[in-house]
């Protein structure tokens, strides 16, 4: 184990625990892929991550084509013949011409039809004048066209040999589109990860019961159903713990055997129904607990046998926080991928905090504004509560506050983590 003493943590000061740094260095050191490989077809790959590495067989596009509708001619030709050339035949896309450009000859084109040989340079239809003469077809051609003018090169997307895909890319619609582009119908890729989700407190109801004072809407587990389904991940809903330290305890073990990952929410900190750290404890171990931040302080990471648990503080603010911050990087490299790290973009704070707690790294709702000038600044919700599903909802993504900082003024540059950049369109 190698968390921080087991402390009450009601006495437990900031300093005593784990910075965020160190959290992420016990995560990258604790975690690699448990996930085997598997063939899917291309229709199936979006948002998977490619287990292989691909290289292109061949040049993209195969054969020089036209980038335009117009006439294709050879562009040592244009002066000696005037831009007058006489018009031979026509190439379409898929019809490739059978015979080669005749000296001081056209062609006409259309786009992305292969330049017949001979042919080095076209000129946009628009541009040109068709004449008829004597029964035969003519175009002009104007000057000033550059020789290889609106002409697409073989192999200028990708070159034969060029590795296209690494292992452990993530697959985007742009990569599928790339992939498909070498003709590659099939991929391997890494199996999905099976994640159990599991809410626990006797307040706890699901949406569409009837709820009394005391009761809570369960809704952690459809912000983390939602966030989880970024990666790539079967889910299964384990339903809502009482709080019953045998009962948790049992569907723990149980969960264990069958899953990748247990991702908890609540019953993360010490209080006498905080069942998930003792359960745990009980039949694994705890890498991680307790961590200088906020939101999110009782964050949980441990393993029983070899299932992953990552157990979110109860409140949907620091569920929210913890899970992009550290469940979404863990569960990337357990199904084969990179540890996701947040973008992070410098700009104006557009408010002040007078005063922050030293020793802890605080991330704000931030939401982005676009100033009369033109500069963004990013702006605090102004509610801290961790229960406030209003903030996290108001926001574009979070402000990071170091550690050492203590307070922060209008105009300050602070850190900002675009929701866009951990996975949430
Ligand atoms: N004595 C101490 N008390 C608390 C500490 C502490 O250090 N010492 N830490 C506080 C912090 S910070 C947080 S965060 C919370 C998190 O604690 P738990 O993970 O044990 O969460 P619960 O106590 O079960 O619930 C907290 C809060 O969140 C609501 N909740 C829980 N699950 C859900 C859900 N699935 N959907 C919606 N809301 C949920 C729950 O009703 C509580 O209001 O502990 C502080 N206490
Ligand atoms: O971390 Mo608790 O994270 O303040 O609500």
């Amino acid at each position: 184990m190698t968390g921080p003493a087991l402390l009450n943590d009601c006495f437990l000061h900031d300093k005593d625990r784990l910075r965020h740094q160190e959290a992420l260095d016990i995560l990258k050191s604790r975690v690699s892929r448990v996930t085997e490989t598997e063939i899917v077809r291309l229709e199936e790959a979006y948002g998977r991550i490619a287990a292989q590495p691909l290289k292109a067989p061949r040049n993209i596009p195969l054969a020089d084509n036209s980038a335009v509708d117009g006439y294709a001619f050879r562009h040592a030709d244009h002066e000696e013949a005037g831009g007058f050339f006489p018009l031979q035949n026509r190439v379409s896309a898929g019809h490739p011409s059978e015979t080669a450009l005749a000296p001081w000859a056209a062609m006409q084109i259309f786009t992305g039809a292969v330049m017949p040989e001979g042919a080095d340079t076209v000129a946009m239809q628009e541009d040109c004048e068709r004449h008829t003469q004597d029964g035969r077809e003519f175009v002009i051609v104007p000057q000033g066209l550059k020789p290889g003018a609106n002409c697409r090169k073989a192999g200028e997307d990708v070159s034969e040999g060029t590795e296209i895909l690494s292992e452990k890319s993530w697959l985007r619609p742009q990569d599928l589109a790339g992939i498909a582009s070498t003709g590659t119908a099939e991929l391997s890729v890494f199996k999905k990860l099976r994640v159990a989700l599991v809410s626990t407190g006797d307040e706890l109801r699901r949406p569409g019961k009837l709820i009394t004072v005391g009761d809570v809407y369960d809704s952690n587990h459809f912000l983390l159903r939602g966030l989880a389904q970024s990666l790539p991940v079967d889910i299964e809903d384990l339903g809502i713990l009482k709080d019953d330290g045998d009962l948790v305890e049992a569907i723990l073990r149980d969960a264990a055997e069958r899953f990748d990952v247990i991702l908890t929410t609540g019953g993360a900190s010490r209080g006498e129904e905080d069942h998930v750290l003792a359960a745990l404890d009980r039949l694994g171990q705890r890498h991680m607990w307790q961590l200088a931040i906020k939101p999110g302080r009782p964050m949980m990471f441990g393993q029983i046998g070899n299932c992953t648990l990552l157990g979110l503080p109860g409140n949907p603010v620091a569920a929210m926080v913890c899970f992009l911050l550290y469940a979404r990087p863990v569960m990337s490299v357990l199904a084969g991928g990179p540890f996701l790290e947040p973008q992070r973009f410098q700009m104006p704070a557009g408010f002040d905090v007078p005063k922050k707690k030293p020793d802890r790294r605080e991330f704000y709702r931030g939401f982005l504004k676009t100033e009369a000038g033109g500069t963004v600044t990013a702006h605090k919700f102004e509610r801290d509560g961790s229960g406030l599903i209003s903030g996290l909802r108001a926001a574009d993504g979070l402000i990071e506050i170091p550690e050492e900082t203590v307070s922060v003024r209008k105009g300050d540059t602070v850190t900002f983590l675009p929701f866009s950049g951990m996975g949430i369109l």
